[in-house]
C-alpha cells in the first residue's frame, strides 16, 4: 500500500471562551454543572473493554459544599491491579505496532471533543470536584488539555523526524520504539489537563499505560476517560484505576515489565517511589523512566525600579487564582521598602474585593480548598502566623469548613527571611511578604535563591534592564519556569513549557518534545548495501 509523508495538522493554542453574562458558553456550562451536580455518578475502573464495579466505594463531594454527595467512585483489590497490568502488556502489542498516524488521530480527535461537544462537561465537572471557577477551569480543562494532545502530536512528528546522517554505501535510520513495558501514569487533584496529558503522552508514543487519578479528581477524570473512549483509543491503552494508592503503586513497582512512571504531585510522595523503584531494580527487564513534576515554594521579588501597580497585581493573581493550588503559586515575596506601602495598599484592597463563594456562581473569584486535610492545615500555619512575633497577618486570616473548605486569601508580613511560610510548600491562598531594604537588593537575591529547597517558578520585576540582568544570572538554578515583569504562573503549552529541577522535579517540561523523548527508546538501524568482504585495512597492502 503506498503512503505519504504525512503532515500533522500545525498546532493552535485552543481559544479562551470568555463567559461574559449573555454567551451560550456561560449558559451551557451552568447547565450542564446543575445537571451534573444532582447526578449520582458511579465511576468504575476502566480496565480493557470492561468497567469494574468492585463494589468498594468512596462518596465524592464538591469541595464547597462537602456535604453534598456527588455519587461514588470504585476502589481497586490487588487482583485489579494485576488485571490492568496484564491487560495494558495484552494490548501493547497491536498498539505499539499501530503507524503513528493512527496513534495521532486519536488524540487529535479527542482534542476536538473537548473543544466542542465536551467543553462544558469537563468544564462542569472540574468546577464542581475540583471547586474551580469558570476562568480557571476553563484554562485547564478545556484549553490546557486540548493543547497538550495537538502540541504532543506536533513534537512527535519533529522527533520521529530527527535522522541521523549516512556515508556513501549505507543508510542510517532511527526507529522511535515505545518502552518494553507499561507506564504508571500518577496525577494530581488540581489540574485536570496534566490528569489527561500525563497517561496521554505516553500512549501516544506508543506505549500502554496504568493510571491512577488522584482520589480528590475522580470527578473529572471520568469524563477524560470518556472522551478518549470516544475518540477510538483501542481498549487497554489507557486503564484507570483508583484505591489505596500505596497498593497500586506497589503492585505494579512488583511488575518486571514495570518500564516508567510519569508523576506529577508533591515531593515526599515522588521521593518514596524512587526510592521503592531502586530498591526493585534487579527485578526490572528495563531500566524504568522516571519523570516526576513536584512541589515547589514560587517567589516573586521586586527591584525598587518596578511599577507597584504591577507587582500587586502579580501577587493578587500570582498567590490567589484557584486558592494558590498550583504548584507555581507565588507563595513568598521579596518587596523594597521604597515599594512596600503602595503595595499593600493595593494588595489589601484587591484582597477585600475577592467574593468566595461556589464556582456556580459566577462573580466568586475564590472557592474553597480541595479537602479538609489541607484546609486544618492551612488553619494551623494561619494560626500560627497570628501567634508568632516574627509574622503578622495583614489582610485575610480566617477560615471556615462548616458548608465548604473556604480559607480567606491571607497574607503574612514577616520580619525573618527564613520564616516557616517562607520555606514550606502551603499549596492554599497564603502567601508570606519579606520586605528588605532597598540596598540590600543583591543580597535579597542571594537570600531568594538560598531559602528553598525547591526550584520551580519565579518572577522578577524591574524597570531596570542591568538589574533584570543580574537577578536572570543570580536566579539561574532557582526556577525552572522563570518570568521577567510577569507573574510566574499560567504557563501555555507551546509557549511556556513547564518544569523545574532541584526538589520540584525531573524537569522533563510537561507539553514538550523534551518529555515525549522519556517516553521512547530509539533503535539505530544501520544498512550496508555491500558489506565488506577482507578485514585488512589499505596500509597493509595486498
Ligand atoms: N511541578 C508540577 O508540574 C506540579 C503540577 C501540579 C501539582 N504539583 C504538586 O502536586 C502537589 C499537589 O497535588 P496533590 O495534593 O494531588 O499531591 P499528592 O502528592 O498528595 O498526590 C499526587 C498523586 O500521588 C498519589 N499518592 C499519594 N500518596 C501516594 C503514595 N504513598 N504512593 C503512591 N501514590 C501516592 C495521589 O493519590 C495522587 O494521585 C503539590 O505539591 C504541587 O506542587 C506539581
Ligand atoms: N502549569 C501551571 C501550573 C501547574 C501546576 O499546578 C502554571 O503555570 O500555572
Amino acid at each position: 500500500m503506498g503512503k505519504g509523508f504525512f503532515h500533522v495538522p500545525v498546532a493552535v493554542n485552543e481559544p479562551v471562551k470568555s463567559y461574559a453574562p449573555g454567551t451560550p458558553e456561560r449558559e451551557e456550562v451552568l447547565l450542564t454543572y446543575k445537571d451534573l451536580y444532582n447526578s449520582k455518578m458511579d465511576v468504575p475502573l476502566y480496565i480493557g473493554s470492561e468497567e469494574i464495579k468492585t463494589g468498594d466505594t468512596e462518596t465524592m463531594h464538591p469541595p464547597h459544599d462537602h456535604k453534598h454527595d456527588l455519587g461514588v467512585y470504585h476502589k481497586a483489590k490487588k487482583k485489579h491491579i494485576q488485571k490492568a497490568i496484564d491487560t495494558a502488556l495484552e494490548a501493547r502489542t497491536r498498539w505499539a505496532d499501530l503507524e503513528w498516524e493512527q496513534r495521532a488521530a486519536v488524540f487529535l480527535k479527542a482534542a476536538d471533543l473537548i473543544a466542542g461537544k465536551y467543553r462544558s462537561r469537563i468544564n462542569a465537572a472540574t468546577m464542581i470536584g475540583q471547586s474551580k471557577n469558570i476562568y480557571q477551569a476553563e484554562i485547564d480543562s478545556a484549553c490546557e488539555l486540548c493543547d497538550f494532545l495537538r502540541f504532543n502530536v506536533e513534537y512527535m512528528s519533529q522527533i520521529y523526524d530527527e535522522q541521523p546522517e549516512s556515508s556513501d554505501g549505507a543508510w542510517n535510520r532511527v526507529e522511535y520504539r515505545p518502552l518494553e513495558g507499561f507506564v504508571y501514569a500518577i496525577t494530581p487533584f488540581n489540574f485536570t489537563a496534566i490528569a489527561g496529558n500525563l497517561p496521554s503522552s505516553a500512549a501516544l508514543m506508543g506505549n500502554v499505560a496504568i493510571w491512577k487519578p488522584s482520589d480528590s479528581q475522580v470527578f473529572s477524570a471520568q469524563v477524560i476517560m470518556e472522551v478518549f473512549k470516544e475518540a477510538g483509543m483501542p481498549d487497554g491503552v489507557i486503564n484507570m484505576v483508583m484505591g489505596d494508592p500505596e497498593m497500586i503503586t506497589d503492585t505494579i513497582l512488583a511488575s518486571p515489565d514495570f518500564a516508567g512512571i510519569h508523576f506529577t504531585g508533591s515531593t515526599t510522595v515522588f521521593k518514596n517511589i524512587w526510592q521503592k523503584i531502586g530498591n526493585n531494580i534487579h527485578n526490572y527487564k528495563t531500566y524504568p523512566r522516571i519523570v516526576g513534576e513536584t512541589g515547589g515554594k514560587d517567589f516573586i521579588v521586586a527591584h525598587p525600579s518596578s511599577n507597584a501597580e504591577q507587582v500587586a497585581t502579580a501577587i493578587s493573581r500570582g498567590a490567589f487564582e484557584f486558592q494558590g493550588q498550583k504548584c507555581s503559586a507565588a507563595s513568598r515575596v521579596y518587596l523594597p521598602e521604597s515599594l512596600w506601602p503602595r503595595i499593600k495598599e493595593l494588595v489589601v484592597e484587591d484582597v477585600q474585593s475577592f467574593k468566595m463563594g461556589s464556582p456556580e456562581d459566577m462573580s466568586n473569584f475564590i472557592t474553597a480548598v480541595i479537602h479538609e486535610g489541607s484546609f486544618d492545615k492551612l488553619a494551623k500555619y494561619i494560626d500560627q502566623a497570628k501567634k508568632d512575633k516574627n509574622a503578622e497577618i495583614v489582610v485575610g486570616g480566617n477560615y471556615d469548613k462548616s458548608k465548604g473548605y473556604f480559607v480567606e486569601p491571607t497574607v503574612i508580613l514577616t520580619t525573618d527571611p527564613h520564616y516557616t511560610t517562607m520555606e514550606t510548600e502551603l499549596f492554599g491562598p497564603v502567601v508570606t511578604i519579606y520586605v528588605y531594604k532597598d540596598e540590600d537588593w543583591e543580597k535579597t537575591l542571594k537570600l531568594v535563591d538560598e531559602t528553598s529547597i525547591y526550584g520551580l517558578t519565579g518572577a522578577v520585576f524591574s524597570g531596570d534592564r542591568y538589574e533584570l540582568s543580574k537577578a536572570t544570572k543570580a536566579l539561574q538554578n532557582s526556577a525552572g519556569n522563570f518570568y521577567l515583569n510577569d507573574k510566574p504562573t499560567g504557563a501555555v503549552v507551546g509557549q511556556q513549557p513547564f518544569g523545574g529541577a532541584r526538589a520540584s522535579g525531573t524537569n522533563d517540561k510537561a507539553g514538550s518534545k523534551l518529555n515525549l523523548m522519556r517516553w521512547i527508546s530509539p533503535r539505530l538501524i544501520k544498512e550496508t548495501y555491500t558489506a565488506a568482504t577482507d578485514y585488512k585495512y589499505p596500509f597493509m597492502g595486498e
